[in-house]
């Protein structure tokens, strides 16, 4: 007789309630962190993708019982329209950010993981207050989700007159968290956040009453990101797919070029032609085996244009420099933003910065900050590319030696980025991203070798002259009553020539050690 197996399906609500982990909620420490994280997010992209300078207030409390805590994140965003204020926050894979272009989100799940976490440990709804550019209304919806369904249960809903102009988002939710654990990393986001954000103004209040506010350094905006198309090497069977049922009722040729990032008619023709593909006939009639065809040769050919990064938004060299300035306060910083680069069709630009001194305590190996889309990952760094490259860098070539006072900071932008998992905590190994970051972390740590050679010199000088000036005193007492002159007249005279000639042998050390390096760089 056959096993009786009982065979159910979940709905992506459901699935993600029962697998929090994988959505970085995995304990209440963990979950406490995650939400501010995704509710930051969430207002920096609202705001700052549209050319608004982040103001954002986060407010943390402890709430009725020892360990739940309200969080509430308010920002001056685009707003929400109203009909979608409920599915944005309470169906899971419901998102503005599916499209080819940068954002710090990209899943659709962060806001409603932390209601479901919400609901799973305080039963409480969601409140979100929300408000469009010019609109005369604000909206209020308590939302919370049907997971069986993947649906918004509004629990209640109210609007009023929008007086003051307002817009922008508040989130209000209480949810089981564990502060004393969860202190340091949302303390150590916020200023990782400000470093890759200096023109945000963010203000933290936190349970036990103390006050991070984060003042914006300057109004330089990055370039806000465009949205883009897919390049024909980043897609697959399905994908072309759905763009034919969207949009392919036109020649072939004509599809490609609409269709696809880095596709010019020239290029479409001598593609298809090279492939067996009748450019003029209509992309509808084309059968499921050409179509596999079509999408596997798309994918192998290369001679399209490179996917164009001018729709990614890297922080910028005098940005990134500035935002380090602010938040380490290190003695020097070298910043470079590499040129665009593409992976599997997805453009993507590197970003590296080295802060020394300063304020940066020494350590045994560089403490490592790293971003993408401009969002700090915290966790999980044993896993991530930028650990395995800082690793494998051999920074005795640079004259740093351990325990030393290094900072090393890498920003990667994208309109996809290969994150390791849904937490968005780690960037797998992609082996194109690994070597950009390479060659970012080998340029600024020249210049950071150059400065400290300087300053080696500089330091040797310094003791030369101190060590000569010291013999200085007896040796002209000798001489001025040999020769029956002034000691101070000749005290001067040496002096002098001390200092020319320590000037003459750095100048000669300079020439010499230029040399060295260079040849060092090679190696390096
Ligand atoms: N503060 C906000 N202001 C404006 N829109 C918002 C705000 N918060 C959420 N949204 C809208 O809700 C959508 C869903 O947000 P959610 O956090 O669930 O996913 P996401 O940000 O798209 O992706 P990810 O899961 O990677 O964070 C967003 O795409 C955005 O359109």
């Amino acid at each position: 007789m056959a096993t009786d197996v009982k065979f159910e399906s979940l709905s992506p609500s459901e699935w993600f309630r029962r697998n929090k982990e994988l959505a970085g909620f995995a304990n209440p420490s963990r979950a406490l962190y995650q939400a501010v994280r995704e509710l930051i997010e969430n207002a920096l992209d609202a705001t700052e993708t549209f050319g608004i300078h982040p103001f954002i207030k986060a407010y943390i409390k402890y709430a009725e019982r020892d360990n739940w805590l309200s969080i509430y994140v308010e920002d001056n965003g685009i707003g929400i329209p109203k009909d979608e204020i409920p599915n944005v926050f309470g169906r899971v894979f419901y998102s503005s950010k599916y499209k080819v272009k940068q954002h710090r989100g990209i899943f659709g799940l962060g806001a409603k993981m932390v209601i479901l976490y919400a609901q799973s440990t305080t039963n409480k709804p969601i409140t979100v207050i929300s408000a469009q550019q010019g609109s005369d209304k604000v909206y209020r919806f308590d939302i919370m989700i049907d997971t069986l369904r993947n649906e918004p249960l509004i629990k209640y809903q109210e609007e009023w007159d929008n007086k003051y102009k307002w817009h922008g988002t508040a989130v209000h939710v209480v949810m089981e968290g564990d502060w004393l654990k969860a202190k340091h990393r949302v303390e150590e986001y916020i200023k990782r956040v400000a470093m890759v954000a200096p023109y945000a103004e963010i203000h933290v209040k936190e349970p036990d009453g103390a006050v991070i506010d984060i003042e914006r350094v300057t109004l330089t905006l990055p370039i806000p990101p465009k949205e883009g198309l897919p390049h024909p090497k980043s897609v697959d069977i399905e994908a072309v797919k759905q763009l034919i049922s969207r949009n392919g009722d036109s020649p072939v040729s004509e599809f490609m070029v609409e269709n696809f990032d880095g596709v010019g008619e020239e290029t479409a023709m001598n593609f298809l032609q090279s492939i067996g593909i009748d450019p003029g006939r209509n992309i509808k009639e084309l059968n499921t085996d050409e179509i596999t065809h079509l999408v596997t040769k798309m994918r192998e050919y290369n001679e399209w244009r490179r996917p164009r990064a001018d729709w990614l938004s890297p922080v910028g060299t005098e940005l990134l420099e500035q935002g380090i300035r602010k938040t380490l306060e290190p003695e020097a910083v070298f910043a470079t933003t590499r040129k665009p680069s593409s992976y599997s069709g997805n453009p993507f630009i590197v970003e590296a910065a080295v802060a020394w001194g300063g304020k940066i305590e020494p350590s045994d190996r560089p403490i490592i900050y790293r971003f993408a889309n401009k969002v700090p990952l915290l966790y999980d760094e044993g896993n991530d590319v930028v650990r395995h490259v800082v690793d494998e860098v051999d920074w005795s070539l640079y004259k740093v030696k351990f325990p030393a006072p290094l900072v090393v900071v890498v920003h990667i932008c994208s309109t996809k980025i290969p994150y390791a998992s849904a937490g968005k905590e780690a960037i797998a190994d992609v082996p194109e991203i690994e070597s950009e970051v390479r060659l970012a972390i080998r340029e600024v740590a020249r210049r950071l070798r150059v400065y400290l050679s300087r300053k080696e010199k500089e330091k040797e000088a310094m003791m030369r002259y101190a060590m000569f000036t010291m013999f200085s005193r007896e040796v002209a007492s000798s001489i001025a009553s040999i020769l029956g002159i002034k000691e101070d007249q000749v005290l001067n005279k040496l002096k002098k020539v001390i200092s020319r000639k320590i000037k003459y042998l750095e100048a000669i050390e300079e020439v010499e050690g230029d040399g060295e390096q260079q040849q060092q760089q090679g190696q390096a």
